[in-house]
């Protein structure tokens, strides 16, 4: 697969400042690319550097050309802070951006696209501050580029919007468009992106599949027990169990061995309210990775159902004795 955007030891400063450091990296054509990273990681300054829309060194390739030289009709760039003319009806908004393009696609069908049929004849300064995010997505999309770069899209959005947005980003892939997606929503990231880099002070520190980091990076599953029980009843259990205030910690407990780990309760005669399962995510490879895990309590993020095999969206079970 052809690579529509390639870094080859990028690096951007500001002064003195280094926002972005020898980084290199490669995005095949049709997939997401996800970069995670905390406040000041040089997330938007590497957008920059790979849209040609601020000098660096380092060598870019985006399409195949340098980004300066690249037919912009071929590029979408919704940065994480963009104003439109506010005194435009979305419709006249999304208009007059197609107007800048020979061919442009028809705006009604990108106004559907990203829920905003209803209020295609609304002044944008009278939209919500999610409706007004929509329509900045609307506006990348009016000239179909074959990459897209999304600073943080669906900041704002409602979650019914947020997954509305995902599915319309799934099929813009599924045809062939690139997407490099910028994001602080870990589920947006885990669910939507091929490859995932995580920035910190302008350097790649991990890279990889979501799933590969949170083999890596994202400690063990987990069943967490709500009882006033202590672990010494526990002591011949094959898990590692951890005692804290309230409840018992089963580490190492997939999907398949939860019943094993209830088992070893009962067997033990521990009384217990309920019980939660959860599963490491990308969320936990973030806190892990940029070191501010809240040690001592169960991870958050995503879980099955007891008996069911881990789903990436699924709410954490928790399962009332
Ligand atoms: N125009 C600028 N002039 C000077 N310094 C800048 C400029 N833009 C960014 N920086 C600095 O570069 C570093 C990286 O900033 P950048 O905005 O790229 O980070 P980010 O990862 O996108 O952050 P956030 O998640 O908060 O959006 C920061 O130290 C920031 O202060």
């Amino acid at each position: 697969m052809d690579a529509a955007v390639v870094a080859e030891n990028v690096t951007k400063q500001y002064g003195d400042t280094v926002a972005v450091d020898d980084v290199s990296l490669s995005v095949p054509a049709g997939t997401v690319f996800g970069l995670i990273g905390p406040n000041g990681a040089g997330k938007t300054s590497l957008v920059r550097c790979l849209t040609g829309t601020t000098d660096s060194t380092g060598e870019v390739s985006l399409l195949g050309s340098e980004p300066t030289h690249v037919e912009r009709a071929r590029i979408g760039l919704l940065p994480q802070s963009f104003s439109p003319p506010e005194r435009l009806t979305v419709r006249e908004l999304l208009g007059y951006y197609a107007n800048l393009y020979d061919e442009a696609r028809d705006v009604d069908s990108v106004l559907s696209e990203v829920g905003l049929d209803d209020a295609a004849d609304t002044w944008y300064e009278e939209l919500s501050g999610g409706q007004q995010r929509r329509a900045c997505v609307g506006i990348t999309l009016v000239n179909d580029p074959d990459v897209l770069f999304l600073d943080e899209p669906t900041t704002g959005i409602d979650p019914t919007g947020r997954r509305d947005l995902w599915t319309l980003i799934e099929d813009l892939t599924a045809e062939g468009t690139t997407v490099f997606l910028t994001s602080h929503s870990m589920d947006e990231v885990e669910r939507l992106a091929d490859q995932v880099a995580m920035l910190a002070d302008g350097r790649v520190i991990a890279e990889g599949t979501p799933s590969a980091l949170v083999a890596e990076h994202g400690g063990d599953s987990r069943l967490v027990v709500r009882t006033e029980a202590s672990a010494d009843r526990l002591a011949d259990t094959e898990f590692r169990v951890e005692a804290s205030a309230g409840r018992l910690t089963f580490h190492g407990v997939d999907a398949t061995r939860i019943d094993d780990a209830v088992d070893a309760l009962t067997t033990a005669g521990i009384e217990y309210e309920s019980f939660t399962w959860t599963e490491p995510t990308l969320e936990d490879v973030y806190l892990e990775l940029t070191g501010r895990a809240f040690r001592g309590g169960p991870a958050s993020g995503s879980a099955g159902e007891q008996t069911s095999a881990p789903q990436p969206d699924a709410e954490p079970a928790e399962v009332e004795r």
